[in-house]
């Protein structure tokens, strides 16, 4: 479903961030990204979200080459893969339930689609209770299940999530991979960007490790391998 075939960015003469790289992600897939700092992680992740775009090589999607991707269809993209990141980002501004829902408005979903969507997600993210509440008023943890609920909310086949448990204490960041692995459950492909040794190792679940713009390691069910 995720292939990178021969992908190489370099951003600036000699900064190369990827080498060569080929990776092909499944259906179905939980997969780990980890690596030593600098090693070309959120490099990978904003080529896969066509933030950035290879010096070299192909990327395809569902067999969509994204590299050649018009900019009309990038929403289309955008729409299959939902995004978690470790500082939450939601808008300050609005209720957790309309943070959720605005991810169904940009995607013009109907307000009946909304009202019977949005509900759902909060109630498998365990926030129905706080529907109304803004994002300051919650923890982090519960700020974490926002965000997810708004990144799979239009369905999305792939999440990708870039240190996710980044900001959480060890407690809550496991309440955060439960849901990731039930979201995975569901059939979601899961790819996760992570330093969180611990996580990782007890998870069991394919790891892929990128050292120096290169795949060094590529596991089935995988271990960190690096000391924190
Ligand atoms: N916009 C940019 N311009 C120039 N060089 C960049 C840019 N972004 C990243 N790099 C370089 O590319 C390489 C890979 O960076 P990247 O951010 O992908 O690493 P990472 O594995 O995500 O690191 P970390 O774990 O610290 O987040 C590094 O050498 C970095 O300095």
């Amino acid at each position: 479903m995720i292939k990178f075939l021969n992908v190489t960015k370099e951003y600036r003469e000699g900064t190369l961030a990827l080498s060569n790289i080929n990776i092909h992600i499944e259906k179905g897939d939980f997969a780990f990204i980890v690596g030593p700092s600098g090693a070309g992680k959120s490099t990978f992740i904003k080529l896969l979200l066509k933030e950035i775009e290879p010096t070299k090589g192909k990327i395809t999607i569902h067999g969509m080459d994204i590299t050649r991707l018009s900019t009309r269809k990038i929403p289309a993209l955008r729409r299959k893969i939902g995004v978690v990141f470790q500082d939450f980002r939601l808008l300050p501004n609005k209720t957790v339930y309309e943070n959720v829902a605005f991810a169904m408005e940009i995607i013009e979903a109907t307000p009946k689609e909304i009202r019977r969507q949005v509900p759902t997600m909060l109630a498998m993210v365990g926030l129905s209770g706080k529907a109304k509440m803004y994002p300051h008023e919650l923890s982090g943890g519960e700020q974490q299940r926002v965000s997810i609920a708004r990144a799979i909310v239009n369905n999305p086949s792939v999440l990708i999530a870039d240190e996710p448990t980044g900001n959480l204490d060890p407690d809550t960041a496991w309440e955060i991979m439960k849901l990731l692995k039930q979201i995975n459950r569901r059939g979601t492909t899961i790819v996760m960007a992570t330093h969180a040794k611990e996580i990782v190792d007890v998870m069991q679940q394919r790891v892929i490790a990128i050292e120096g713009g290169k795949i060094v390691r590529d596991d089935k069910k995988g271990v960190y391998g690096y000391e924190d």
